[in-house]
């Protein structure tokens, strides 16, 4: 639904977008993910047509977005960072007037207004004006205009930006359930955002994509990722780990934990366990790491910096 070839965007002598190629279909919740500054507002808002790219294209549902943007905008539903709101209006004055500007009119407009409101549950804000809402229902507001005309792409900018984490949590609901059917693009810098609800994450640092995976695949990068974590009494559990042919290394933590790091792409929990049994160690507790997305980012991110840093 999405193509995105070789994206360039240089503001003056400044290149916020260096080459970002990346395809996304049907049912895809992608999380953009990057260090401020990275070009993710300035790669979706090429994506939705309001930004033309220094070099590359974007073609969505295999329009070119550069050469016809009106085509290619209606099948794309942009919620930027900041969404301009006429503050003066009702909610559902708002959503009609939209739903006008996209060229609906009578019962076609107010059967999609109707809808969008429900989608979003707006039903108990739908006749107070803008001014007088919670950050949580302007936010659902700018989600629900751009629903108005059933877009197959969802283009949201920092979505849950500000917001409360019941609100977090009730615009991710809406996100998800709006995904099944569509691709939802969305920036972010929260990381448990991306592990909520998204299927795939690009990671972006100074504008080149430096990572795309799942969030799961994302994560086993993690250096902690399967490391085992035991709080156990017993003779030379430290030594005795360590000589596992799984273990790359075994810290003693200041609490008495011990901790065992596996070689890469080995498991090593049931090793540990059995080595537990076998030597009668009595074992309080045991926890296999999942790996985390923040220590990957920081990971990925930093090396990025670290060659930028080296190249000048
Ligand atoms: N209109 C503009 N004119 C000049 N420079 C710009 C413009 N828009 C963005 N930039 C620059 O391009 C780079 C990428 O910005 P962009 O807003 O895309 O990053 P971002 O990843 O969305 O950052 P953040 O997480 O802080 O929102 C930054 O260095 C920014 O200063």
């Amino acid at each position: 639904m999405i193509k995105a070839v070789d994206l360039v965007k240089d503001f003056g002598k400044r290149r916020a977008v260096d080459g970002v190629s990346f395809e996304v279909e049907k049912g895809t919740v992608l999380g953009f993910l990057g260090p401020n500054g990275a070009g993710k507002t300035t790669t979706i808002r090429m994506v939705a047509g309001f930004l033309p790219p220094t070099e590359g294209n974007v073609f969505v549902k295999g329009i070119n977005v550069a050469s016809d943007p009106v085509a290619a905008q209606k099948s794309i539903g942009y919620m930027p960072e900041t969404t301009p709101l006429y503050e003066d209006m009702t909610v559902s004055g708002f959503l009609r007037f939209l739903a006008e500007v996209r060229g609906f009119s009578g019962t076609e407009r107010n059967s999609r207004v109707e809808r969008a409101i429900e989608r979003c549950f707006l039903h108990p804000v739908r006749n107070q004006t803008i001014d007088t809402l919670s950050k949580g229902y302007r936010q659902r507001t700018c989600l629900a205009q751009t629903l108005l005309h059933d877009p197959d792409i969802l283009l949201l900018d920092e979505p849950t930006e500000g917001l409360d984490p019941n609100q977090k949590q009730v615009v991710r609901d809406m996100i998800k359930e709006m995904a099944s059917e569509r691709v939802v693009m969305l920036s972010t810098h929260v990381l448990e955002e991306v592990e909520a609800i998204c299927t795939r994450a690009i990671i972006i640092s100074a504008g080149k994509v430096v990572a795309d995976d799942t969030p799961a695949a994302l994560k086993a990068r993690s250096p902690k990722y399967n490391a085992v974590t035991l709080t156990a009494e017993g003779e030379g559990i430290a030594d005795k780990l360590g000589k596992l042919p799984g273990v790359k290394e075994v810290h003693a933590l200041e609490d008495g934990k011990i901790v065992a790091f596996p070689k890469a792409g080995k498991s090593i929990a049931a090793d540990v366990l059995g080595t537990a049994q076998q030597n009668q160690w009595k074992v309080s507790d045991i926890k296999v790491d999942e790996g985390r997305l923040d220590d990957v980012f920081r990971q990925i991110t930093s090396t990025e910096d670290s060659k930028k840093k080296e190249v000048a």
